[in-house]
């Protein structure tokens, strides 16, 4: 080793292993990657048993389009000034650099590239459709740019990279500010995520709206990337639940104008199911080599159960979306047909096709045939079906005979094959409630005896940990034994009505008293308060109402947080989060109006120990300033087509704008400004480290080889991590 080098760990142990010799793995990089192949005999005969498309010359084109790789698609997200002001910039500047990036990686004329395509059935053409598949995006330098947008903007929360066929349930459960939602199957909350937004579509409306989505997964792990997903939205209308939805309990909600208890039923509902999947083959390409007809046997079960359930907690006049990325009639029109008919004539499909104009599709199916796993007998009714696979196939499965089919209008669902629109497969049901279910229980004195007795202590085994009780998993590698007390959320402590801190928060920001104080909330039992959240009142109420019946993830967005240092007068800062929603509230003690200049200023000042100076800012600015004691503030910037409110920070002489890093980007690309300095070419700095350690495989020739390898290797490793 070079002498004063500090060793480079990872070399070090490659170098060992080398030098070891013999038990290394061998180095398969040079080899040529395996395509998966694209083919499927069972699922090939299965489908074209099931005649799902018209012709053979049609069926040519499905096959052809499923074993294509999806074109890259993604949405705006929310509707307000600002993501109109992104989809202009998005429509101008970043196409205008997508067809000079296509055009180098194709080495053809700009002239001759395809412009990105606007959903044509998605609102407001905030969707749109790239020429490009998601390899292509991460693996060629010349669209570092707009791979770059595409990263800072999902996660700042502007744009959504969503499949497109995935955006079509919650267009069509058409929900409403006032609407109580149930997203059942919920993670990892792509579809959540469009919900929300449709409730917060009328902001000069409601402050607040009204209505709330209640998200939830059987699944604790990908309840955790739903509140990921979900929480860009900062939305206090949300609350993130683990049950397992075909077992979920009533709960109970409190009427606001009389204080009486009872049932909480949803207006809309949407019912995501797990499925087989098949209609994401285009994506996931690994599915090719799983796919077998055992998977949709077992599936329809818990799909219908999860849809029944659903049905039961839905209020009358109410919709519920029934939806699989699966093509297969056995999980989606058998299970339709079986929900149809079980209720009785409450429940009716209904054509939601008017809330997607424009988009291909096909009507639902009203006969298909069931086979074996290798598809080598075929089905048609279940008396053909040997005894032998009768806990299997299931009579249900079948479809209904004809007459008894005409009444459940299956013609009404819409199934999406790929090669209509080249996006993935998709199928959608629309139920309407028209009546209560005759098998609905609504419980109400039970829930109310339930509420008054007090919560179980968790049962300990002779080391202290919780005792868990058996019991199957309807989902996934089926899993024996249940945590009965396991992963433990902190508790939600709401505000009394006399809280000291929230007094003096809201001396501090003038806060308006129409924000409900009590709809505050800690995650813990203690003194000082760290982080505040705040949720809206039917969140409040559902939580505190229900906490003993249903695991709560998450809910409240981020609003106060504690920040003392000796210059402030006050302990509590703004958050970003929590500003969409407290900005309405708050007074006007604690404003700053910045002019674009400054705002720019502000937000190129990535080193936070040496933020901008007062002075530098406009006199009318600096002139605020003087007048703001030390401490939090909300920066308000107003342009002709968007205004904006940042949590800003005013420092004895300086002033800060208090936002992450590809939210500072957002704005500054909404603001016009320049972006260079944030514009990272991943290749290039690869090259350069490639460079820096060829340079020092040369300076160290014939002194130190080992070391000047072991540069060469990692960056070696720099350069297929940034390619991976
Ligand atoms: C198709 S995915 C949902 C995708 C999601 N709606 C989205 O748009 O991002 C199905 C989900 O259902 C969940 N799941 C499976 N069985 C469930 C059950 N019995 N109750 C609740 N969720 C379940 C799985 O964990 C999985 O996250």
């Amino acid at each position: 080793m070079a002498r004063g080098k500090k060793q480079n760990p990872f070399a070090a142990r490659k170098r060992q292993k080398r030098e070891n010799g013999g038990n290394e793995r061998p180095d398969r990089r040079a080899e040529p990657y395996q395509e998966i192949q694209r083919d499927n005999e069972f699922f090939i005969k299965y489908y074209h048993l099931q005649n799902i498309c018209a012709n053979e010359q049609e069926w040519e084109q499905f096959l052809a389009s499923i074993r294509n790789n999806l074109p890259t698609t993604f949405r705006v997200t929310g509707f307000k000034d600002e993501a109109k002001a992104l989809l202009k910039i998005i429509e101008t500047q970043l196409f205008t650099e997508y067809v000079r990036a296509v055009a180098e990686l194709n080495e053809v004329p700009a002239e001759q590239v395809e412009r990105p395509l606007c959903l044509p059935w998605y609102p407001n053409g905030m969707g749109y459709q790239l020429h490009l598949t998601r390899k292509d995006i991460r693996r060629s330098e010349p669209l570092f740019r707009l791979h770059n947008f595409l990263i800072v903007e999902t996660t700042a929360g502007s744009i959504s990279r969503q499949e497109a066929v995935s955006m079509i349930p919650p267009l069509v459960l058409d929900v409403q500010p006032t609407d109580k939602v149930l997203d059942m199957c919920a993670a990892p909350g792509s579809k959540t995520a469009q919900l929300i937004e449709a409730l917060h579509a009328s902001p000069e409306q409601h402050k607040i709206p009204p209505g709330y989505v209640m998200a939830n997964d059987v699944d604790n792990n990908r309840c955790y990337m739903l509140v990921h997903q979900a929480k860009r939205l900062n939305s206090p209308c949300l609350l993130v639940t683990n049950h397992d939805s075909s077992f979920f309990p009533n709960m109970l909600q409190t009427d606001a104008a009389t204080g009486n208890k009872s049932i909480l039923k949803f207006d809309k509902i949407l019912c995501d199911v797990p499925c087989s999947g098949d209609g994401t083959l285009r994506k996931n390409p690994d599915i090719w080599m799983k796919w077998n007809l055992a998977q949709a046997y077992n599936l329809h079960g818990v799909q219908y159960r999860i849809v029944r359930r659903g049905a039961e907690m839905l209020a009358v006049g109410g919709r519920l979306v029934y939806s699989t990325c699966s093509l297969n009639p056995i999980e989606n029109e058998a299970v339709l047909q079986r929900i149809i008919k079980d209720s009785e004539g409450a429940l009716e499909l209904v054509d939601a096709g008017h809330l997607v104009p424009g988009l291909k599709y096909k009507p639902g199916m009203t006969t298909w045939k069931l086979a074996t796993k290798e598809v080598d007998t075929i089905f048609s009714n279940f008396d053909e079906v040997p005894e032998s696979l009768h806990t299997i196939i299931r009579p249900a499965m079948f479809p209904l005979p004809a007459a008894d089919m005409a009444t459940i209008g299956m013609e009404k669902c819409i199934r999406v094959l790929p090669h209509l629109q080249d996006s993935g497969g998709f199928f959608v049901a629309v139920i309407e409630k028209r009546r209560a279910l005759n098998f609905e229980k609504n419980d109400l004195q039970d829930l109310l005896q339930q509420q008054e007795q007090p919560e179980p202590e968790p049962q300990l085994d002779e080391q202290g940990k919780p005792v868990e009780e058996p019991k199957s998993a309807p989902w996934g590698p089926q899993r024996k034994r249940r945590r009965l007390h396991g992963y433990k959320e902190d508790p939600y402590v709401f505000f009394e009505q006399d809280d000291a801190d929230y007094e003096s928060i809201k001396q501090f920001y003038q806060m308006d008293d129409a924000l409900n104080k009590r709809c505050l909330l800690t995650r813990c039992q203690t003194e000082r308060k760290k982080n505040i959240y705040f949720c809206s009142e039917p969140i409040r109420d559902l939580v505190i109402n229900n906490e003993k019946r249903i695991k709560i993830i998450n809910t409240g967005v981020k609003t106060f947080v504690r920040c003392e240092n000796r210059h402030t007068e006050h302990p509590y800062r703004l958050a970003q989060e929590g500003l969409q929603t407290s900005n309405a509230f708050i007074g006007s003690s604690r404003r700053i109006e910045v002019e674009r200049d400054d705002l720019v200023l502000l937000l190129n000042c990535t080193d936070p120990t040496k933020p901008p100076s007062t002075h530098d800012m406009q006199p009318e600015t600096q002139q605020r300033c003087k007048e703001l004691g030390v401490g939090s503030c909300v920066l308000k910037y107003v342009d002709s087509a968007f205004t904006l409110y940042i949590v800003g920070w005013r420092g004895t002489s300086s002033l800060r704008a208090y936002v992450d890093r590809d939210e500072t980007i957002h704005i500054l690309r909404l603001l016009g400004a320049d972006l260079s300095k944030f514009e990272v070419n991943k290749y290039e700095k690869a090259k350069e480290a490639a460079a820096a350690a060829a340079a020092a495989l040369a300076a160290a020739a014939g002194e130190d080889a080992d070391a000047a390898a072991d540069a060469v290797e990692v960056a070696v490793e720099a350069t297929e991590q940034m390619e991976s």
